[in-house]
């Protein structure tokens, strides 16, 4: 069934009509069906036949081929399976650099034709990751993130009847009014769209979503099309998803371009358009990344911040959706998280003029919620290792042998030749029953430890959820704090239950995405706000 949860139900349909392939589909007879099934399966073999490719030993060393389906099949053509020992391999050996070419020109569409200065700023560019992963840039992008959470989270749901006055998200998550209390909503939709406006806000500016206000929804339909584009279908694909990837693409390009062009104007001393406001709640990294832009002389379609957009959003708003459902289906444990956040996850009184009153504050200290609650972090990581699948590719840049896992029964050497693709999904590893017990369970306390001093902590171990290597994503950090502080300020604010009671907390089937995947059907909620302690003598 196609996935369509995070539609709106009332949203106008601007998508090109499907009627077209309709007909086509009613029009496929059983053998038009059979031949599309087999035809692919005959050319497998039959061009496995005709290239005459060793899978046994080569050249008569003692490493073997590894087998490799045909090279013309999109991107897993000539890809492997392979352990994580080529991992440790130097990037002169296996590289990674020809891949984010690859990304940034099929992908997101950056033109061939900067290649030469991308070459000249390669290590400018990547040295400003370097200073996102680390003080004042990351505490600059965190303290907003922190700031923008604080004021959303306690406004999340409105409790309004009339559609018109509810948060995009709650619309885009099917809101249902229950009571002035009480609302009933998809718990994936709203927490991804959440997410999605705290970090793009944080990194871009708030003033990036009030213009584009569909950019959200624009980058979850681009990254769904992920595959087109890198197998390099155009536009004009007689497939729609793959006209909706480009369609999407371009509105992102649109949306990012014209910020470009705002921060050009802002930097040269020239009028920002009206709209931008006044630019001053952009990211440090945003900025620098402009100032590297403008240095060598870039064209403003050569600007590569979707590749910073993308990354971004998708990821973390998952990955929320997924800790809390995993937290909110054992209540023992919510109860357990609750406690150990609450003297970093403040919930405190409105003032009060007369019988007005304000709603509730909350206050978040994100760098405790990372080092100072072991049961907190512990549920993240173990909601990574489940639902993060990510794909690590490397181009081999000169014959090597790589000899497998040690723990592996039975242990043997790989030759890879150059020109090879190597293609590493991790979640073999981090689903394998050597290495983690009852692996596909959700263990609360996996990832937890007892310091020399008594104290618990937490250990990542072997997990590779944000991939490995030079590529090893470089939001991580962001990453880890944004989502411990939306997860611990969601669970100290609101009371979610199931909405089946008979069925309670369903976990639902994954679809494999980039790396967080998605809930193949969203977690439907009811959600009140909790009672707090001042509010409990007038309630009894
Ligand atoms: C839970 C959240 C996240 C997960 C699981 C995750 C996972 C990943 C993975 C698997 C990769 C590819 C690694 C490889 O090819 O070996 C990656 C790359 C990347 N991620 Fe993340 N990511 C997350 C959040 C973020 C955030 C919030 C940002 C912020 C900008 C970000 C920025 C990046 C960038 C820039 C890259 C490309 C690195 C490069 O090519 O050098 N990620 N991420």
């Amino acid at each position: 069934m196609e996935d369509d949860f995070h539609e709106p139900l009332t949203a106008h349909d601007s998508r090109p009509p499907f009627s077209i392939w309709q007909s086509i589909l009613t029009r496929l007879t059983p053998n038009i069906i059979l031949a599309l099934f087999l035809g692919p399966i005959l050319i497998v073999f039959l061009t496995r036949y005709l290239s005459e490719r060793s899978l046994g030993n080569d050249d008569g060393k003692k490493a073997r081929r590894v087998w490799m389906p045909p090279y013309w099949i999109p991107f897993v053509g000539h890809g492997i399976d392979f352990p994580g020992s080529v991992m440790s391999q130097k990037e002169s050996v296996v590289q990674f650099r020809p891949m984010a070419r690859t990304d940034y020109n099929k992908f997101f569409g950056i033109p061939k034709s900067s290649k030469a200065k991308y070459d000249k700023c390669w290590d400018e560019l990547n040295s400003l990751f370097g200073y996102f992963m680390k003080d004042p840039q990351l505490g600059d992008v965190l303290k907003r993130s922190n700031s923008l959470l604080e004021q959303t989270i306690p406004q999340m749901i409105s409790f309004v009847d009339s559609e018109i006055d509810l948060q995009p998200w709650e619309r885009y998550a099917s809101a249902r009014y229950i009571s002035n209390n009480e609302t009933e909503i998809y718990l994936c939709a709203m927490m991804r769209d959440v997410m999605g406006h705290t970090s793009v806000s944080a990194m871009f500016g708030s003033a990036l979503m009030e213009a584009y206000p569909d950019l959200l929804h624009d980058t979850y339909s681009f990254d769904k099309g992920m595959y087109y584009l890198l197998a390099g279908l155009p536009w004009f694909t007689p497939w729609p998803p793959a006209i909706m990837a480009h369609m999407a693409r371009s509105n992102l390009w649109a949306a990012l371009d014209d910020q470009q062009r705002a921060l050009d104007a802002l930097a040269e001393g020239k009028p920002v358009g009206y709209s931008w406001g006044q630019l001053d709640d952009v990211s440090e990294f945003i900025m620098k990344r402009n100032e590297v832009y403008r240095k060598h002389n870039f064209e403003i379609k050569e600007r590569g911040e979707l590749s910073v957009l993308w990354p971004l959003i998708i990821n973390s708003s998952l990955l929320v959706y997924w800790q809390l459902l995993y937290i909110l289906a054992d209540p023992e444990l919510a109860d357990k998280i609750r406690a150990e956040v609450a003297p970093y996850a403040i919930v405190e009184q409105g003032e009060s003029i007369g019988k007005i009153s304000e709603a509730p504050k909350l206050k978040l200290d994100h760098e405790s919620l990372s080092k100072r609650c072991p049961h907190l972090r512990s549920t993240y990581l173990e909601a990574l290792r489940l639902t993060s699948k990510p794909w690590s590719v490397r181009k081999v840049a000169s014959d090597v042998t790589i000899s497998q896992d040690k723990m592996s029964d039975a242990a043997a050497s790989y030759m890879l030749h150059k020109g090879e693709y190597i293609t590493l999904p991790h979640e073999l590893h981090m689903t394998d029953p050597k290495y983690f017990q009852d692996p596909d369970k959700f263990e609360p306390e996996r990832f937890l430890v007892t310091k020399e001093d008594g104290t618990l902590s937490t250990d990542a171990g072997t997990i590779r959820p944000y991939g490995g290597g030079p590529s090893m994503c470089k939001g991580r950090i962001f990453a880890e704090r944004e989502c411990l502080a939306a997860v611990a300020g969601v669970l100290m604010f609101w009371d979610i239950k199931a909405v089946d009671k008979k069925a309670g907390w369903v976990i639902p089937k994954q679809l494999k995405m980039s790396a967080v995947s998605k809930p193949a059907q969203d977690t439907r909620v009811r959600i009140k706000r909790r009672v707090f302690d001042w509010e409990k003598d007038t309630i009894l």
